[in-house]
Order: structure tokens, then C-alpha cells, then sequence
């Protein structure tokens, strides 16, 4: 039985839920709920906190694991990332009080306050900056108005946050980050059929499928447009003249897509969402 460790909390948890959901897995009703067997399926989800996967996953105890990037890599586990996934993005980034700091260096001797004291200190170790790293585990934009440090090193998704504290961001992009897949060892029964399954609901996320009849003459011109994910299918109308042509599309595309297959001389173009995709 494959054994799977989801976020129960936090910016993540609900998004990896749906995902799974979406998968054809079974999710918990409840979310006092920290077990749920999906005998089905023949897998078991473990509901931990966000920060704690990457040490069951590379423990050995858990399989495989939802968390984010930035998680994983603080956490020193022997776990690796096999798959991004398509939420949770954000990127990790030092701020200071506006005005006070310029680059990275001017890191060096000063308090920087963390909840990712492990991903910080390994940064600043490999750029040669000798600064003392502050452990926190929230809120820490602000440490830096309450006199506990000079700096922060957080999850940057707005910047709001900082903006309200009255910090601005400084110095190089430490990480970019989004939810991952994560494994320690290959080959666990059931888990390329999950890694298969998540692609398929982060497909059908982002593309939709994109149908209309053309002039049979067009159809190079039309294939630049729409080059689908290998090759538009093109169907014969009756009227010999024109084709039917299906294809997928990424969704952010369509409005343009449907602007310039139109303009191009194709005629009833219809959208669809796609509900599930195995590609
Ligand atoms: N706006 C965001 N705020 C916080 N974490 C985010 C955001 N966007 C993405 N993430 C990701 O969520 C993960 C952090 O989740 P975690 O549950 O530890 O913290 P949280 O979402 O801030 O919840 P908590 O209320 O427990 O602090 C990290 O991988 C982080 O990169
Ligand atoms: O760039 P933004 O869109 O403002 O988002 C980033 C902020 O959101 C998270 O805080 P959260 O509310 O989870 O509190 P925490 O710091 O206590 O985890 C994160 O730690 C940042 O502070
Ligand atoms: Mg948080």
C-alpha cells in the first residue's frame, strides 16, 4: 500500500487535497481526520503539518509527500523533489526596513530573522556572508520593528506583508518555490500511477481543448496557431471543402488562439474544459 503524506494545514493543504481529489482519490471529511485509507486505490494519506513531510518521506516511514520546495530543502532530509506541481508559488527573499540594506553583504554581521534557519544558513555559508540567523517560527516580518533582528529572510508571494511592516525586499532571489512531489527511493508500488495521475488533473488545469471547422486549404497556417500537444486531429466534414480540426490549447492562450483562428478564417470555434487527461 502506497503511503502518502499531505499538508493538513497551511497555505498548501487545501489545494493538495483538491488535487487528489481530482486524481480519483480518496479525502478526508473531516479535518480532525489525520488517516484516510483509500483501499480502492490501495494507497493510505497521512495528514502532517507541511514542515514535518519531508522528514517522514526521507525517513522512510512515508513513501511520498506533498510539501513545498522551500520546505524540503530547509529540511536536510534525504527526500528529493520527482515532480513540481502547479500551486504554491512563491519565492524566498531577504527584506529589510527601506533604505537600510543594498545587496547581500550588507548582510555580513547583522541578525536575520527565519521559520527557514536551515535554508538561510546553508545560503549565506555559500556566499561567504557571516551574519547571525535568528530562529523564528512565524510572523517574522515582525522581528525586525520589535528590535530581534536588522533583517529577514520569508515566503515572498505580494510582498504585502512585508510592504505593511514597512520593509522592502533586497539582495538575490534565495529560492523559487512551489508545492512538489516527494520521494526517497524509486520503484514503490503505485507511485507512478499517483505521478501519472497528478499530471494528468495539472493538464486538464491548464489547457483546455479547442474544436473548429476550417477551409481545408488552411490547415498548415492553422497548425502553427494550434500545434496541440503533438499534432491537431483533423477530421473530414461533409462538405469536402473544410476540415474539423481538435486540439489543445493552453488555457491562458485561448482568447488569443480563438482571435487569430478566427482572423485566419476559421468558423465555429468552440471550448471545452478537459475534466481528466492520462497524456
Ligand atoms: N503566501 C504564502 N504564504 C505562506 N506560504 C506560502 C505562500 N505561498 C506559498 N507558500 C508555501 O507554503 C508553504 C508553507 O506552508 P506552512 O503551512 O508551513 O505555512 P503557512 O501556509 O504560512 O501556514 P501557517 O499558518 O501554519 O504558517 C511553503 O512551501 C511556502 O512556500
Ligand atoms: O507576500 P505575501 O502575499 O504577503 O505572502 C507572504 C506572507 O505570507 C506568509 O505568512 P503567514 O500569513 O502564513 O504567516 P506566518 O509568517 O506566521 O507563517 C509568509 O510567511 C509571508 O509572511
Ligand atoms: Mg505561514
Amino acid at each position: 500500500m502506497l503511503r502518502i503524506a499531505v499538508p493538513n494545514k497551511g497555505t498548501l493543504s487545501e489545494t493538495a487535497v483538491e488535487m487528489l481529489r481530482e486524481a480519483g482519490y480518496a479525502t478526508r471529511r473531516d479535518p480532525k481526520e489525520l488517516i484516510v485509507t483509500d483501499a480502492r486505490n490501495d494507497v493510505e494519506f497521512f495528514y502532517l503539518r507541511p514542515r514535518d513531510i519531508a522528514t517522514y518521506v526521507g525517513s522512510g516511514a512515508l513513501d511520498v509527500g506533498i510539501t513545498g520546495r522551500d520546505l524540503l530543502l530547509d529540511s536536510h532530509s534525504a527526500a528529493v523533489e520527482i515532480d513540481a506541481l502547479d500551486f504554491g508559488a512563491s519565492t524566498f527573499r531577504f527584506a529589510g526596513p527601506i533604505g537600510r540594506f543594498a545587496s547581500l553583504q550588507d548582510l555580513q554581521g547583522v541578525r536575520v530573522a527565519t521559520s527557514y534557519d536551515g535554508l538561510v544558513t546553508e545560503f549565506l555559508a555559500a556566499e561567504g556572508v557571516t551574519a547571525t540567523v535568528v530562529r523564528l517560527d512565524g510572523a517574522v516580518e515582525s522581528a525586525v520593528r520589535l528590535g530581534v533582528a536588522d533583517a529577514v529572510a520569508d515566503v515572498v508571494e505580494t510582498g504585502s506583508t512585508l510592504r505593511k511592516q514597512g520593509l522592502e525586499i533586497f539582495g538575490p532571489v534565495i529560492l523559487e518555490s512551489s508545492a512538489v512531489l516527494i520521494a526517497a527511493r524509486e520503484g514503490v508500488p503505485g507511485l507512478d500511477t499517483l505521478r501519472r495521475r497528478i499530471q494528468g488533473v495539472m493538464v486538464a488545469h491548464q489547457y483546455v481543448l479547442v474544436d473548429y471547422d476550417l477551409p481545408a486549404a488552411l490547415i498548415e497556417e492553422a497548425s502553427r496557431i494550434t500545434p496541440g500537444l503533438e499534432s491537431p486531429t483533423v477530421s473530414p466534414l461533409r462538405d469536402t471543402g473544410w476540415v474539423a480540426v481538435r486540439v489543445m490549447v493552453p488555457r491562458t492562450e485561448t482568447n488569443h488562439v480563438m482571435d487569430e483562428l478566427y482572423a485566419l478564417g476559421a468558423r465555429a470555434i468552440l471550448v471545452s474544459a478537459i475534466h481528466a487527461a492520462r497524456i
